[in-house]
């Protein structure tokens, strides 16, 4: 019959944290990959050897055994909130608040060196750190998992608030003497189910975070595959592929046309000849950016080539199309008016033609060619216009 106390089950859940994080550290040393292995690893080492040296109990100095160990263990916690909040905000990290917050503790722990006094205070002020950064990587988790549409960051997100709720159970435990007994090795109460518990969780989050890690990566590489690197806008693929997505199609019931909208930008070529290719690429991104503010989130952006965008409005018709385009017109007028001190009068030519909802998907080259003929019409006849396909 297999037997296992509490300090094998505390050795074992040690070592595994201690080696995934020398692993991870390891690999982060290669320089492929971002600052977060190297934080997720360091993190992994310091809450894994804090672990290992607490079942050093009795062998070595109470200092290391005590003192040391829940430091490390709390380290290690702060470091795995670095490395989801440099996942989340991808740059630079709050971090002097948490060091004070780290700081104010250390002196604590400090003052409570002693070891066979004050166990239940050392146990409560370790949950309660360590809860607190379960709790901040359980919600940026989340703030990940719904700004970027990633399935495994809820996963994470959950374990970590599993391992907040057990640690405020143990904080609760250590505040009203349930603990189970007057050691970290005691056997019976909330002590005993903490431990079993983080046995389980401690394999479930690093493997929970890879997946996180390895989906972002692949949306990442998707989306980049489907987008204009220069104005962020979808790609003819990426067009295709989000026409393709059954979102106009839902909406299709309620709102039965979509409207497409061809845009050119007039005399774009006198812009690069006077002002040069990087100021040409410069205007591109404004244009996008005043595209991306006027839109809805169900409507779609797209760069066909050179200064040609298209967008198509779901659940839109010809009056709505007309609306929108007036608005691209008169923001896009502002925001070049200073151009016209360089002689350059850069205005949008549009073409608009209109389709049913449920018919996209198989006519989107007969509409693009409806609105073609449009937008030729709004050249040829002076260029600043918009046309509707029906009209021309
Ligand atoms: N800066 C920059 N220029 C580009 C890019 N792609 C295409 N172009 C340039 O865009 C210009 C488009 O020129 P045209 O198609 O003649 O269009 P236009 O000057 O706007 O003339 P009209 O459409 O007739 O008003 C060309 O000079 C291309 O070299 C790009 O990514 N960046």
């Amino acid at each position: 019959m297999l037997q296992l106390d509490v300090k094998t089950i505390y050795f074992l859940v040690g070592l595994f944290a201690t080696t995934t994080g020398l692993v991870l550290f390891a690999l982060s040393t290669t320089g492929r990959f971002d600052r977060w292995l190297k934080y997720w690893g360091i993190s992994n080492i310091a809450t894994g050897s804090g672990i290992l040296l607490l079942t050093f109990r009795d062998i070595i100095p109470d200092f290391y055994s005590i003192v040391l160990a829940n430091m490390l263990a709390i380290i290690g916690y702060y470091l795995l909130m670095a490395t989801t909040q440099r996942l989340y905000h991808r740059r630079r990290i709050a971090v002097k608040p948490h060091l004070l917050f780290l700081g104010i503790l250390t002196v604590l722990f400090i003052l409570m060196r002693d070891a066979d006094s004050y166990y239940a205070e050392r146990t409560v002020l370790t949950a309660l750190t360590c809860g607190f950064y379960a709790y901040c990587v359980a919600k940026s988790t989340l703030r990940i998992a719904r700004k970027e549409d990633i399935t495994s960051a809820y996963l994470v997100s959950g374990i970590f608030t599993v391992a907040t709720v057990v640690f405020a159970m143990r904080a609760i435990a250590g505040l009203t003497h349930h603990l189970g007994g007057d050691s970290v090795f005691a056997s019976g109460g909330v002590n005993m189910w903490t431990i079993l518990l983080a046995a389980i969780i401690g394999p479930l989050w690093n493997m929970s975070m890879l997946l996180m890690i390895m989906e972002r990566i692949n949306r990442n590489w998707i989306g980049r595959a489907l987008r204009d690197p220069l104005t962020s806008a979808l790609n003819r693929e990426g067009l295709k592929a989000a026409i393709e997505n059954n979102s106009m199609r839902r909406q299709s019931d309620a709102h039965p046309v979509t409207a497409l909208l061809l845009v050119d930008i007039d005399h774009f070529k006198q812009v690069n000849d006077k002002l040069g290719h990087a100021f040409g690429d410069q205007l591109l991104c404004t244009f996008a950016d005043i595209v991306h503010h006027q839109l809805r989130s169900s409507d779609l952006f797209a760069r066909q080539g050179g200064d040609e965008f298209v967008i198509i409005l779901p659940a839109s018709g010809e009056k709505e199309a007309q609306d929108v385009a007036e608005r691209l017109q008169n923001s896009f007028a502002h925001a070049t008016e200073k151009l016209k001190q360089d002689g350059l009068s850069i205005t949008l030519s549009i073409g608009i033609a209109v389709a049913a909802s449920d018919q996209i998907a198989h006519s989107l080259n007969s509409l693009m060619e409806q609105a073609d003929s449009a937008l030729y019409q709004s050249k040829h006849h002076g260029r600043n216009r918009i046309t509707s396909a029906q009209a021309a």
